[in-house]
């Protein structure tokens, strides 16, 4: 059993619990559900901010603790400051330490889209997205069937979410393409045994038809790689752990920004 196979295992208790706590009318009438989601697609592509999807990720199974001293106010009213393109906030709770309530806690402060980062595996969990504020859902191509990738995104675009599909290899992105997406994100991490290259997105982006955003996720540490990737054609980069492992994950993006 991979380490995807236990948090997906583990996501379907999760999603089940929740399901009987907070019924779909309480989701629905919560303070964010009728606002206008921000649009991800507008935000990556502002000439006036920097393309980054900043994370806030206090820990991860590949490197446990990253940084648990840290408050999302700090964090991510610093990432927007220092001109992060979108937010990406943890809310899985077991691998992750992630809380849905940090999602409702940046949406508060901050004025720029939040990607809800989780293992998404049901509908439940589309609508609770948007009922905590956030903006853009993850869908994860290795652990989801296209008819399931079709639901959850048709879904989302239904509430006005933007939708961003990840994947790690051609195989799961020739399968899973649908038009209900905004961007494809490949994951540089193979999130079954944690090997790192960036490599995989520059083999995987010329396959990616140009009417979807083009987003590099993981092991994403220099302003170098940022330029080249750029040449190829993507426009988000998610980085998560070259900030969060810093005491100041704010000031690390600010000095990382002005490389670019
Ligand atoms: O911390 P990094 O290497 O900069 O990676 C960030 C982000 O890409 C990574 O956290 C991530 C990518 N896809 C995921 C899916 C679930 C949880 C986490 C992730």
């Amino acid at each position: 059993m991979t380490i995807l196979d236990k948090i997906v295992a583990n996501k379907r208790k999760e999603v089940a619990r929740a399901k009987s706590r907070v019924s779909y009318t309480k989701l629905e009438e919560s303070e964010f559900f009728s606002r206008q989601p921000y649009s991800f697609r507008e935000f990556l592509l502002a000439p006036d901010r920097t393309g980054i999807i900043a994370e806030f990720k206090r820990k991860s199974p590949s490197k446990g603790i990253i940084n648990d001293k840290v408050t999302v106010k700090q964090v991510t009213t610093a990432y927007a400051d220092a001109g992060a393109s979108a937010l990406s906030v943890l809310t899985d709770k077991l691998f992750f330490m992630g809380r849905k309530i940090d999602v409702k806690r940046a949406r508060a402060l901050n004025n720029i889209p939040i990607l809800r980062k989780d293992f998404m595996i049901d509908e439940y969990q589309v609508i609770e997205a948007k009922a905590i504020g956030a903006d853009v859902i993850l869908l994860i191509a290795a652990i989801l069937t296209p008819a399931e990738i079709d639901t959850l995104a048709t879904l989302a675009k239904s509430i006005g979410l933007s939708v961003l599909l990840e994947v790690h290899n051609l195989e799961e992105l020739e399968r899973s393409i649908n038009p209900n997406l905004d961007a494809i994100g490949v994951n540089n991490r193979n999130l079954a045994d944690f090997t790192v290259s960036v490599e995989t997105s520059f083999q995987l982006a010329k396959h990616i038809p140009d009417d979807f955003l083009k987003i590099s996720e993981s092991a994403i540490s220099n302003t170098e790689v940022i330029k080249e990737l750029k040449q190829a054609g993507f426009s988000g980069f998610l980085i998560g752990e070259n900030f969060m492992r810093q005491e100041d994950p704010g000031a690390a993006m600010r000095e990382f920004v002005q490389g670019l």
